[in-house]
């Protein structure tokens, strides 16, 4: 950016103080010239040509045999109909010396071919663009190009329609510069140093134009890079983003895994005494929960010390681990199963009874004594089985619970004692 307005300052600065173009026609410029007299036109004007290292010298001998005598340097820029494009000169400057009789004025000719009006075998079908000056005694003549007009007598003459009588210089196959008039007759003698065309190498509109589409192609350009980046930056947040959220996830899972291994016996895989606390919070929380009805089972699996005795403890992990599924198994979804501790276990009964958690407790050793159990075992249990009272904390009913399963083991285990 920072090159761009100091590139546009500097072509501006340049443009307007230098960037000078010139096309110079002069003894030392190498351009073909040549001096044409009237005698083309049965004129009796002779003129004849010196050419000096720093001038090129016309003596022209004018009289007035021909309607308008004259006597003319020609420049011929191109001989077919392809010319050079002079438009874009500002100005044409001329360092002249001029003797003879009249006024000195010079008359500068620019031919034009035009396509569609002007044919190579019809010279003065290509539109002759005019200028007279009056030479000054010394120095250099300055005019602007603007000045220049359809010559009047040509567009006369080829009866040129109004609308292509304009001034057109873009397409020069000869530069003339001509004296000579009807009461000017006698001896002429002109000096020309230079003809020169003043331009710029780039014209004001044609830069603007340039720093125009070079600010509008940096801008695209800026733009489609910008563009680019806010796309890659997008593409890597939304990458970041299903990185972080796949993350986000396997965190949650472990986090889940945890708080389950926190709330569960790694053994028997039911719920352990923190799990049983959170279960049945989360059920306190329910707004209808305060009237709903519950049961305690208290379970111990009768005479396991033996069991581990007997067989061992994987033996004895064996037997708990079926116990558990086993008990499971006979219970609703809506009820809880916790491992109290040892071979303890605890059944929470939602919305039961005492009598239904005793047919309930009474269902359950009956499947414990008709199970096949690892090592060929036979495996029995005593329940002891309470209700929740109304206005009473769970603690109390899990420790009436425990006292009716003290009764049954008292009474020979393998049975269920309600409290
Ligand atoms: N294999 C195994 N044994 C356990 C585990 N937890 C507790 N025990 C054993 O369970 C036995 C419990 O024995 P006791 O409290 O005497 O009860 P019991 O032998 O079942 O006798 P009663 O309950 O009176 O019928 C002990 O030998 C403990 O070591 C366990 O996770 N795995």
């Amino acid at each position: 950016m920072i090159g761009l307005i100091v590139l546009t300052a500097a072509l501006l600065i340049w443009q307007h103080f230098g960037m000078e173009r010139i096309m110079e026609f002069s003894a030392a410029s190498g351009r073909p010239v040549e001096l044409v007299d009237d005698r083309l036109q049965q004129g009796g004007s002779v003129a004849r040509l010196t050419r000096r290292p720093d001038a090129l010298i016309m003596d022209c001998d004018l009289r007035l045999k021909f309607e308008w005598p004259y006597c003319r340097f020609l420049f011929i820029l191109s001989k077919n109909e392809f010319g050079v494009d002079l438009s874009e000169f500002d100005s044409i400057s001329f360092d002249i010396s001029y003797d003879g009789p009249g006024d000195h004025t010079v008359r500068i000719f620019l031919r034009n071919f035009e396509p569609g009006m002007s044919t190579l075998d019809d010279y003065m079908s290509q539109k002759v663009n005019e200028v007279h000056v009056i030479v000054p005694a010394k120095g250099i003549v300055k005019i602007p190009v603007k000045v220049l007009r359809a010559a009047p007598w040509w567009t006369d003459m080829r009866h040129v329609p109004f609308l292509h009588a304009d001034m057109r210089i873009d397409n020069v196959t000869s530069v003339d510069l001509s004296i000579g008039a009807r009461d000017t007759a006698g001896h002429h003698r002109v000096e020309l140093r230079s003809l020169k065309f003043h331009g710029k190498l780039i014209s004001q509109n044609r830069l603007l134009l340039i720093l125009m589409g070079m600010w509008i192609g940096c801008a695209v350009v800026w733009l489609g890079l910008a563009l680019r980046h806010s796309r890659s930056q997008l593409t890597n947040s939304t990458t970041r983003l299903a990185l972080l959220s796949k993350v986000n996830e396997a965190l949650e899972l472990e986090t889940r895994e945890l708080a389950g291994q926190a709330y569960s016996d790694p053994l028997t895989q039911v719920l352990n005494r923190e799990g049983l606390r959170a279960a049945l919070m989360e059920r306190w929380q329910h707004p209808d929960s305060s009237h709903e009805l519950f049961a305690v089972i208290f379970v111990d699996i009768d005479h396991f010390k033996k069991v581990n005795d007997t067989h061992g403890h994987g033996v004895g992990d064996d037997v708990l681990c079926a116990f558990a599924a086993a008990i499971q198994h006979g219970i609703r979804a809506s009820d809880k199963l916790a491992r109290w501790g040892g071979e303890e276990f605890l059944i929470i009964c939602s919305g039961t009874k005492a009598s239904d958690a005793h047919l309930l407790a009474e269902k359950l050793r009956e499947g414990l004594n008709s199970q096949i159990w690892p090592g060929g075992l036979r495996i029995t249990a005593s329940f002891g089985v309470t209700a929740l009272q109304p206005g009473e904390v769970i603690g109390e009913a899990i420790k009436r619970a425990d006292g009716a399963l003290y009764q049954a083991k008292s009474n020979g285990r393998n049975c269920v004692r309600v409290a």
